[in-house]
């Protein structure tokens, strides 16, 4: 099974987000699942100096939207994963963040950008040229930036129709992010103005990459189950419940895993001290550790929870910030490392200023940093208003850090709530709430605090939380069996 995996970022190459971990994670379970995987990603600066063993393979290609003259090169990840690179410097050869320009705006041709990425793709359906040696059976997209894949195969069979055409996956990351430009857009994009209607590529008036994505695949798929139904209604889909709705037969949500030979309190090089289910006495230095990092004041007793994430309004961190002066008052600590919301950054570092000794705030993007915050604190908090799967709320598990999340997408999936009946059978893994109030986070942090100020139900709770196994190679197997499905 030759899998064409395109992905706008990956670990540890390039990263803003979760879509990174996944990205380097994923393709190294399915291999070890039987499958044949290559990445394709954007040849940014990151990627380019990254790939060990690069070199060019294929032909020029000369008819990417936005660009005429663009080289595929082959290395490897650190990983091992084989790894192809559009190597298009007019389109990708800019430092700093994939998306953003130094100004923190959208670069103004990210469609063209990301276009790019898709059509290079859906090229390796039609171009023996481009990897004479190797051609996939499926072609993988993700997110926004790699929908436009199955719509260039289903509207340009005069550029992508090969022997066989390849099977095709979209993954939704996060429906938030889609990717919508201009009409005005489709000629340079190269879509067929007779695409641009409903049953098509046209999204409330414009041209929508994951719309459109999510018309043609075969298949789509997000990262957890609750989220795949979350999306099918008016509250999770942004406009796209309908035809997520209509596509349901071939939509289905498979729970994103952790890479424990990342996040693993037991080897982990960033932390002040190793420790594990059976000898968690490391884990009290890591708190010290945070606290000193932070200025905190260095109370062992003090409930520590703790915040990593980007600053976005879905994220729901407002509702900490405006929790956090009544956890504060009940002895509890705070740290914070994030960035995004302009103001969000501003009332954090206004919360810290005036509890010093209590709220540390980080404002930043810090990935050593986030494993002594993971290591260090008591409590890890995801209050979102919508998440995909999250990432974080798995890796506090592995790091008995219990997580207090919002029931909702892959945090319902993956996070048991102590309540009565789970606490009584051992079950237990961290702290729910349901409705995105302060109230509601306030009264599962006042639970939180009742079970903290018991140890040896609490250490009970850690153990649990810490022995779950969420690793890849149960979703590796599920991707499999759907890559089957589209495998003569
Ligand atoms: N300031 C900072 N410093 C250091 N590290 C930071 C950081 N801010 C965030 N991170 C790291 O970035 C990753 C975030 O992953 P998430 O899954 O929580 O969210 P994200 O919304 O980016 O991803 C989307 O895609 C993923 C993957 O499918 C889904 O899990 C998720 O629900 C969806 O929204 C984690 O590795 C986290 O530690």
């Amino acid at each position: 099974m030759r899998v064409l995996y395109a992905t706008s970022e990956c670990y540890p190459l390039v990263k803003t987000g979760g879509l990174a971990d996944v990205s380097a994670a994923l393709p190294p379970a399915l291999n070890a699942a039987g499958a044949d995987v290559r990445l394709l990603l954007p040849g940014y600066p990151a990627v380019l100096n990254g790939l060990s063993n690069l070199h060019e393979v294929g032909d020029l290609i000369t008819d990417l939207p936005g660009c005429d003259r663009a080289r595929l090169l082959l290395g490897r990840t650190p990983d091992g994963v084989l790894a192809y690179a559009l190597d298009a410097p007019s389109l990708y050869n800019r430092p700093g963040n994939p998306y953003l320009g130094p100004d923190g705006q959208d670069w103004p041709d990210n469609a063209q950008r990301f276009a790019a990425l898709a059509w290079a793709a859906a090229g390796f359906a039609a171009h023996a040229s481009y990897d004479p040696w190797w051609r996939p059976d499926i072609l993988h997209g993700h997110d926004w930036q790699a929908a436009l894949i199955p719509a260039y195969l289903a509207l340009r069979p005069d550029r992508f129709s090969g022997p066989t055409r390849p099977g095709t996956v979209l993954t939704i990351h996060n429906i938030a992010y889609q990717g919508n430009v201009g009409p005005w857009m489709l000629g340079e994009l190269g879509l067929p103005s007779s695409s641009f209607r409903v049953d098509g590529v046209e999204y409330y008036g414009k041209v929508g990459f994951l719309k459109a994505g999510c018309y043609y695949a075969d298949r789509l798929t997000t990262v957890s189950p609750t989220y795949a139904h979350e999306i099918q209604t008016a509250e999770h889909g942004t406009g796209l419940q309908g035809l997520l709705a209509s596509r349901s037969a071939v939509l289905s949500g498979i729970l994103n895993g952790v890479d424990y030979d990342i996040w693993d309190p037991s080897r982990d090089p960033h932390i002040a001290a190793r420790y594990s289910p059976d000898d968690l006495g490391g884990k009290d230095s890591c708190k010290a550790d945070l606290q000193s990092a932070f200025g905190l004041e260095r109370r062992p007793d003090a409930p520590l929870a703790a915040v990593v994430s980007r600053l976005t309004w879905h994220k729901g961190l407002d509702l900490v910030l405006d929790a956090a002066p009544q956890w504060v008052a009940w002895g509890g600590q705070l740290v914070v490392l994030g960035s995004g919301d302009p103001a969000s950054e501003a009332g954090f570092r206004q919360l810290a200023q005036t509890h010093p000794q209590s709220v540390g705030v980080r404002i930043g993007y810090d990935e050593p940093l986030s494993h002594r915050i993971q290591a260090g604190c008591d409590l890890f908090l995801v209050p979102s208003r919508s998440e995909p799967c999250g990432l974080t709320q798995m890796y506090a598990l592995k790091y008995g850090s219990l997580p207090l999340v919002r029931r909702t997408g892959g945090l319902a999936d993956s996070i048991i709530d102590a309540n009565p009946a789970a606490a009584n059978d051992g079950s237990a893994t961290g702290f729910q709430f349901v409705g995105a109030s302060v109230q509601e986070l306030l009264w599962s942090l006042r639970r939180a605090l009742t079970l903290y100020r018991k140890p040896d139900r609490w250490q009970a709770t850690q153990r649990h939380a810490m022995t779950r196994d969420f690793g890849w190679s149960g979703p590796a197997e599920e991707y499999m069996e759907l890559y089957r499905g589209l495998v003569p």
